[in-house]
């Protein structure tokens, strides 16, 4: 079975944009829990213009599903995580002005710094997932990171199923393949919807949890936030 954690990002864009609070991401990610949510994600970006800090704390006592918090582990986001305890972080490598996540990590590089905050998250009783493009090389470095799980950067099979092209789930049954060989969980993410979402889940073996924000939000506008998650619900059977 695969879960479904709902990333509330995009109330919080909204709710900022007057200023006062309205939609409250608190209320809604209890409404999104009663509709059948599996899990709430959260990934505060450093300027903090959409999902803050503050929400963070705020969100904890109220979600009693999978909570996951996303971001780049800065020194202040790393010190929250660890007050907070979510059920899971995800690393993210976010650029300061990127608009939304854009690339996965280099699990190579970047491979020393990433064992010793995964110690430290996982030492702490937190599980760790890391975001990385699908490429062979990345999920193996991934390993050697010690993470629990990686998150699958969805990007360009989202971009590719909406042009028709559906090869472009390859690389990621690919990566899915060496990831369950290596044990490692795999999550997913980024321009999910109901479109695609059947597609990569009857695609990917062992897909243990994706993260939809964007799309779904936008598609409850249409649809209703209840409709929406029994929708995902069901394609994620
Ligand atoms: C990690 C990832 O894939 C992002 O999609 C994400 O968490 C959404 O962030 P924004 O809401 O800031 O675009
Ligand atoms: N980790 C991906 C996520 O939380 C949501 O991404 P998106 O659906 O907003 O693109």
């Amino acid at each position: 079975m695969t879960k479904l954690s709902v990333n509330i990002n995009k109330i919080a864009t909204l709710r900022n944009s007057r200023g006062g609070d309205v939609p409250n991401v608190v209320e809604f990610a209890k409404d999104v829990q009663r509709f059948g949510a599996e899990g709430v994600t959260i990934h505060p970006r450093p300027d903090e213009r959409h999902i803050r800090y503050q929400d963070a704390y705020d969100l904890k006592p109220e979600v009693y599903t999978e909570y996951n918090i996303e971001g780049n582990p800065i020194a202040k986001f790393v010190d929250m995580v660890l007050e907070i305890k979510p059920t899971q972080v995800t690393l993210v490598p976010d650029a300061e002005d990127a608009i939304t996540s854009n690339a996965g990590w280099d699990t190579v590089r970047h491979k020393d710094f990433l064992i010793d905050v995964i110690k430290e998250f996982k030492n702490n009783g937190i599980r760790t997932s890391i975001f990385v493009d699908p490429d062979l090389h990345q999920i193996e470095g991934a390993k050697e990171t010690g993470t629990d799980r990686i998150e699958l950067y969805t990007e360009a099979y989202a971009h590719q199923y909406k042009l028709g092209n559906k090869e472009g789930i390859k690389p990621y049954m690919a990566c899915a393949g060496l990831a369950n060989a290596l044990q490692l969980g795999i999550n997913a993410g980024h321009d999910l919807s109901l479109d695609n979402i059947k597609y990569f889940k009857e695609n990917i073996t062992g897909l243990l949890e994706v993260s939809i924000g964007h799309a779904l939000i936008a598609e409850s506008l249409y649809l209703g936030a209840e409709n929406v998650i029994k929708m995902y619900l069901e394609k994620l059977k």
